[in-house]
């Protein structure tokens, strides 16, 4: 069943997924082009469809392309004319999977509707590693509201809804350029629950992003940390696992927790920290009403530094912007770095510049489709 066009399909009892897998190098598994191609598969056993894109092709019509192939797979009953994502079926969700440094999403053209095409729970299910799609959240793009271009709404994959996603918001610049069949330079408003968020993307591709202004105040973050006289907590004692660790709280519309240090240790070694053990206990600690999301973070330089995280809702990711973007404003406010630095994370650099003049932090960084397909619900 493989082609020259490196066609492969896989398709498995009842009980379990039927694959489909093609390249993205070749229109060859376009649905017109092999019409055979997709005669084993009987639409009742299809679990779930997969096209990969190409992770690292460059080429911004390569959605467009593979659009017409998952058609092809998913649905032999629909024409190909129509495109992927506008297909209908009932009790199937057509998706986009994209990743900002491997932090990992599942976008969803919700254009049409205010209300998520998917609930919390199926969003849980879809982002399990082993038994759903794999992601660290679903993105929803939705219409805009009060004069903005779009309205972006996320699940973690524990099935939260946090208020932004930096890596996601890049991701949701990418998807929408590609809705709109647009090339270059755009950019758009986007309204979150952290305010209005305004990513552009750049000629090269990468997509810089004007975050908004942190948010300092501890009842905002929201922190239950003692706050010092301007109400920020900036550098305060915080026990957790038997240590005590220096924190300092930012808010980027999502609570953050920055730690450098320890009362032992002033610059932590991150590779050396067991992420999976204590990420939960500041997550869940009682000084955090919203829990929180945690970077650890080691200075190389005051323009150069190098953060893990563990995410609220997600664990341990490979990349968090809104994270990046608090671990600068954090490391200004100890007096660690300036105001422009490239911040090193498991999945790759990102750059943030919190700005004097306006106080806005701006985060430069990639997105890039990984694969489009089709699950049923
Ligand atoms: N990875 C995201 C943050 C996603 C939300 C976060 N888990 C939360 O619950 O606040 C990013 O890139 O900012």
């Amino acid at each position: 069943m493989v082609t020259g066009a490196a066609k492969l399909l896989v398709s498995a009892g009842a009980d379990h997924p039927a694959l489909c897998l093609s390249s993205a190098k070749s229109n060859a598994f376009r649905s017109s082009s092999s019409p055979s191609s997709s005669a084993s598969l009987q639409p009742s056993r299809v679990q779930f469809a997969v096209v990969n894109v190409s992770s690292n092709s460059p080429n911004p019509r390569s959605l467009r392309l593979c659009s017409a192939a998952v058609s092809s797979s998913v649905s032999e009953v629909k024409s190909s004319s129509v495109p992927f994502l506008d297909h209908k079926e009932t009790n199937i969700l057509h998706f986009v999977k994209y990743h900002g440094l491997g932090n990992d999403f599942i976008l969803v053209d919700n254009r049409d509707s205010t209300v998520p095409k998917i609930t919390s729970e199926q969003a849980v299910k879809l982002c399990d590693r082993n038994f759903g799609i794999g992601a660290d959240g679903v993105i929803f793009a939705l219409p805009g509201i009060n004069g903005t271009d779009y309205t972006m709404r996320i699940f973690n994959s524990d099935g939260s809804e946090p208020e932004m996603c930096g890596n996601g918001i890049r991701c949701l610049a990418k998807f929408i350029s590609e809705l709109e069949n647009s090339q270059g330079k755009q950019s758009y408003t986007i309204h979150t629950d952290a305010g209005l968020i305004v990513p552009e993307i750049q000629e090269d591709g990468q997509v810089r992003v004007d975050m908004g202004e942190p948010i300092l105040k501890a009842s905002d973050v929201p922190t239950r940390l003692l706050p010092n006289k301007d109400q920020s907590v900036v550098k305060c004692k915080l026990d957790v696992d038997g240590v005590s660790w220096s924190a300092t709280c930012v808010s980027m519309g999502n609570p953050h927790c920055v730690i450098f240090g320890t009362n032992s240790s002033e610059n932590l070694e991150v590779d050396e920290l067991n992420l999976a053990e204590i990420g939960p206990k500041f997550e869940h600690h009682v000084m955090f009403p919203a829990r929180t999301n945690t970077e650890f973070v080691q200075v190389f330089s005051p323009m150069h530094l190098k953060m893990r995280v563990w995410e609220r809702g997600a664990g341990a990711t490979l990349a968090c912007g809104t994270g990046a973007c608090a671990v600068v404003v954090a490391a200004v406010l100890e007096g660690r770095a300036g105001r422009a630095c490239r911040v090193d994370l498991p999945g790759g650099p990102l750059q943030i510049e919190w700005r004097e003049e306006n106080n806005h932090v701006y985060m430069t960084g990639p997105a890039e489709v990984v694969f489009t397909g089709s699950v049923p619900l």
